[in-house]
């Protein structure tokens, strides 16, 4: 009747955010994961289809503004590229009427676990040096084994801009008819995709994706198709480690335009928290946990990397400026 807030075995933000420390403990005024990263700006140009799905003004037709940030899955805002295989967004669209929508996808087409609880078990499992850890980890979860395969045998690339990031959690839309399913949604690059090796990216610079990105959107626009799958009365939607059928319904919404890399340091991204469960009216969290426990993490990470700036001060030191 406590809630669970006295059982010591009870998930909380701080044992999540805590899980995720790197060995020799977190870079002080960053991100606690996907640390790594760079800011963009641009548009949302919804097409007006996604209204038959939900009443949210982002999908009437017309132009949004985003601010958002690709980055690489990982608390060391150093990691060299081509050490990290989970690459993501965090996107915000907002629109005039003051509704905001924010979400933080990855490039994985399925999660790796199932439960927040798997995730924070994993966090321990990934850094563990006990023999049968990992076997033990993966009776409980034998999900992972299915990222496991994802994460040796999916292509690389050497652009974000040649990445799809997928929403994976389940939301419910609601549309002005009052009609409400789960969708899930993705995006895809226009750009060709080139695929390369790990060992490749290797070789190029440890930062290549930033000074890629930065080129490419300083050349053109670049661009992502939005589609939103619809589910079947039988697709889980408390579950973002198991992938809908390919054969799902699903609706090309807009088309996201990234036009100008923004500063990493201080720029527009800086104070933001890609919160999953900021969402405008006519969308809503499902019965998937994650997006509740992620909001939880994400405030209690944002709230820590907030109150370390003098760790991570906004200007360069002046000696690393070049004059
Ligand atoms: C319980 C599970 C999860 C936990 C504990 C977790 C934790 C975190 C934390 C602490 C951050 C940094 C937040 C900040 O300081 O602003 C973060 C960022 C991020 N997460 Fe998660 N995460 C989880 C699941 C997921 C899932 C399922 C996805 C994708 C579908 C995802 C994608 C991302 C992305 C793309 C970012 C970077 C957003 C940005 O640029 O600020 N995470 N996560």
């Amino acid at each position: 009747y406590t809630a669970g807030w006295l059982s010591p075995d009870r998930l909380t933000p701080a044992k999540l955010v805590s899980a995720l420390a790197p060995p020799g403990g977190h870079a002080l005024g960053h991100r606690r994961n996907h640390a790594k990263g760079i800011c963009f700006t641009g548009d949302f140009v919804a097409n007006g289809a996604g209204q038959a799905l939900s009443r949210a003004q982002v999908f009437t037709p017309g132009d949004f503004p985003i601010v958002g940030r690709f980055n690489l899955g990982t608390p060391n805002p150093n990691a060299p590229d081509a050490t990290v295989r989970v690459r993501g967004m965090g996107l915000q669209i907002t629109t005039p009427g003051g509704q905001v929508w924010r979400t933080a996808m990855i490039n994985p087409p399925f999660f790796s676990v199932s439960t927040p609880q798997g995730f924070y078990e994993m966090q321990n499992v990934l850094k563990s040096k006990a023999p049968g850890a990992m076997k033990a980890f993966t009776t409980a979860h034998p999900e992972f084994t299915n990222f496991a395969t994802w994460a040796r045998s999916a292509p690389w690339t050497s652009s974000y801009a040649e990445d799809s990031f997928n929403g994976l959690n389940a939301f419910i839309f609601t549309n002005s008819a009052g009609i409400s399913r789960p969708v899930r949604w993705s995006l895809k690059p226009e750009a060709p995709i080139v695929p390369t090796t790990q060992e490749a990216l290797a070789k190029l610079a440890p930062d290549y994706l930033e000074r890629e990105i930065t080129s490419r959107v300083a050349a053109a626009p670049q661009k992502w198709k939005m589609r939103v799958t619809l589910a079947e009365p039988d697709d889980p939607t408390n579950d973002p480690s198991k992938p809908w059928p390919e054969a799902r319904p699903s609706v090309e919404v807009g088309t996201l335009i990234v036009r100008r890399i923004e500063q990493e340091r201080d720029g527009p991204c800086r104070d933001l928290n890609f919160d999953p469960t900021i969402l405008p009216d006519g969308m809503s969290v499902s019965d998937d946990p994650f997006p509740a426990a992620r909001s939880s993490a994400y405030a209690r990470s944002y709230n820590l990397r907030t109150s370390e700036a003098k760790d991570y001060p906004y200007q360069l030191p002046a000696e690393e400026i070049q004059k």
